[in-house]
């Protein structure tokens, strides 16, 4: 079952990748998904197309939701410049020991900090953390808290024009009322980006870009 994923992935790594080595380490989770059992990381397709829109933003600030393993935030922190600040936000204890091991493991502890906690209680203290705004936001979490939660990070005013939201799983499982609400606000420019879901190259899925015009 699906149930104990993180804990049987966590086991394979320890068994299987070369320590300090974050693209390894991506690779590694990705074969282990795709020959053994899928996760719920974002994967090497739709991750292709995060990388290239975190290459093209060049972030100095950026913020995950749904930190799960660590993949994505791998992923994330590999295409991030020097001086760069990276957060991730993960609600389940579980999933978030696993990740931060894997994050060390990879050798990208100092690049990447973990805030655990639910993400309507964690965004309201990134002003106190000394964060002005972010320049990336990758939205990967409970499908339910896409919406609720881009609207409060406009709300704590940690949304400057530019500032780039990208949400995962727009399609399947699918957040319709986030993509409503994003694709029907003018303060949003919205591209949709089809693809599939991740380790299944049948079922369809699809990045949602949107950029705050403010
Ligand atoms: C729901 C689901 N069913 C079958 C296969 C994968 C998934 C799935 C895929 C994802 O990328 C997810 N990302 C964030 N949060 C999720 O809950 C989630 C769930
Ligand atoms: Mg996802």
């Amino acid at each position: 079952t699906a149930e104990g994923f993180h804990l049987r992935l966590l086991e394979h790594v320890r068994k299987t990748v070369k320590p300090g080595d974050a693209s390894n380490m991506i690779a590694t989770i990705d074969n282990y998904c795709y020959t053994v059992e899928s996760g719920m990381n974002v994967g090497d397709v739709k991750g292709k197309i995060l990388d290239d829109i975190v290459l093209e933003t060049n972030p100095t600030t950026v913020l995950e939701l749904g930190t799960f393993c660590g993949y994505s935030a791998l992923r994330i922190a590999r295409n991030l410049p020097e001086n760069s600040r990276f957060f991730t936000v993960e609600f389940n204890p579980e999933h978030a020991a696993v990740a931060k091991e894997i994050i060390h493991t990879a050798g990208m502890d100092d690049k990447i900090q973990m805030l655990i906690g639910p993400s309507q209680e964690m965004i309201p203290q990134f002003k106190g953390m000394g964060v002005s705004h972010f320049d990336l936001v990758f939205v990967d979490h409970e499908k339910d808290l896409y919406k609720p939660d881009v609207i409060l990070l406009e709300k704590e005013g940690l949304l400057k024009k530019g500032s780039v939201i990208v949400a995962d799983n727009v399609v399947y499982p699918g957040s319709p009322d986030y993509i409503d609400y994003v694709r029907n606000n003018p303060k949003f420019k919205s591209t949709n980006y089809m693809s599939e879901l991740e380790y299944h190259k049948d079922v369809v899925d699809a990045i949602e870009k949107s950029i705050y015009i403010g």
